[in-house]
């Protein structure tokens, strides 16, 4: 019986997961896709964003948000009964995406299709790592030299950028038009070096990269795990501990530029990953999207409001643990609140 493939998307916060799949649904071409998206926060986002989305492939019911956790984490409580479910339906679908979270590490959550109850129904026909091109250019993913002498040296982006380098068949370098032409040549360099010999790398602007390329790879990867070796193959546990999530929630605006400013001065002080959500905007019947990864911030209106939605704002909030919830709160409602 042919084993119905299934794509691993991975890659840090904010890198461009979400719009790769967005780009992988549109060119679905009748195929029926179903999308498991994961997030970090116990907010979900994506999924949302996703849905608002329209595509005819993309049905509500077919994307499935598991937030709350990393995947990686969670895969026995979670995971696996959601693939039996997908499996069981009357109509299964043609292809599965798995978008894991930013801070998820993707080879637990691969070799979870070698469990009997789905090996013989499922495979993993890729991993695809999304790479923020302007992070990785400012060195947010490598430890100084002066990090690296310290004994204690620990660097939780860097272990979880390179462990979901290190597990990916392809690996998309993602926002190559916010680098100029030098930047972009020492950054190909620089990550071609840290791939596995013989792993692609495209350069890509929002995740846009044609479907034929990245699905179809037939890589089987549950059973090609030993030549993916990464930072936690000893058993050293994954370290969720080492970052935290919450949300803001945020009246209707009038002023939605004066809460960019403050998202803004917030981010910096307060060296936040990733910032994502909604807000109301007096007057306007469609609400608005708030992304910010890294520096970068974006606002933009994806769906109108329900008629009985609230119309209240939430943000969710993405850092190194030890965030100060208290101010960042403060300072994002400022006198919106
Ligand atoms: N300039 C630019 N912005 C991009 C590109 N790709 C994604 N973005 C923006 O980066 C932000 C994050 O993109 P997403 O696709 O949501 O990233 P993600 O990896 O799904 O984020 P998480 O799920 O939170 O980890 C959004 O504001 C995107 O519009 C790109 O190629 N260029």
């Amino acid at each position: 019986m042919r084993r119905l493939p299934a794509t691993v998307i991975t890659g840090f916060l904010g890198a461009g997961k979400t719009s790769l799949v967005r780009h992988l649904i549109e060119q679905a071409a009748g195929r029926r896709l179903a999308l498991i998206v994961n997030e970090f926060g116990d907010v979900g986002v994506d999924g949302g964003l996703l849905a608002a989305c329209g595509a005819p492939s993309c049905r509500p019911g077919d994307i499935i948000e598991l937030a709350n956790g990393c995947l990686c984490c969670t895969v026995a409580d979670e995971f696996l009964p959601t693939m039996q479910a997908l499996l069981e339906r009357p109509e299964p679908p043609d292809h599965i995406l798995i978008e894991t979270s930013g801070l998820a590490l993707p080879k637990p959550l691969v070799t979870a299709f070698r469990w009997p109850e789905i090996r013989s129904r499922v495979t993993v026909d890729g991993v695809i790592a999304v790479v923020d091109g302007a992070a990785f250019a400012t060195g947010r993913f490598t430890s100084t030299p002066e990090q690296m002498a310290r004994p204690d040296h620990d660097n939780p982006l860097e272990e979880v950028f390179t462990d979901q380098l290190a597990t990916a068949d392809i690996v998309l370098l993602n926002k190559v038009d916010l680098l100029d032409p030098a930047t972009l040549a020492e950054v190909r360099g620089r990550l071609a070096a840290a791939v596995r010999p013989g792993v692609h790398l495209l350069e890509t602007t929002h995740g846009a990269v044609d479907a034929r390329v990245v699905l179809g790879l037939n890589a089987a990867v549950e059973e090609d795990l030993a030549a993916r070796p990464t930072h936690h193959d000893a058993g050293e546990p994954h370290q969720h501990d080492d970052f935290e999530s919450f949300a803001v929630t945020l009246p209707e605006l009038t002023d939605p530029e004066a809460l960019e400013a403050r998202l803004r001065a917030t981010i910096a002080a307060h060296d936040i990953l990733r910032l994502k959500g909604f807000v109301a905007i007096a007057g306007r019947p469609a609400r608005a999207v708030i992304q910010a990864a890294g520096p970068r911030l974006e606002r933009y209106f994806d769906r109108m409001w329900g008629e009985n939605e609230p119309r209240a704002g939430q943000l969710v909030v993405i850092g190194c643990r030890g965030l100060d919830r208290a101010a960042i709160t403060r300072q994002i409602q400022g006198a919106a609140a």
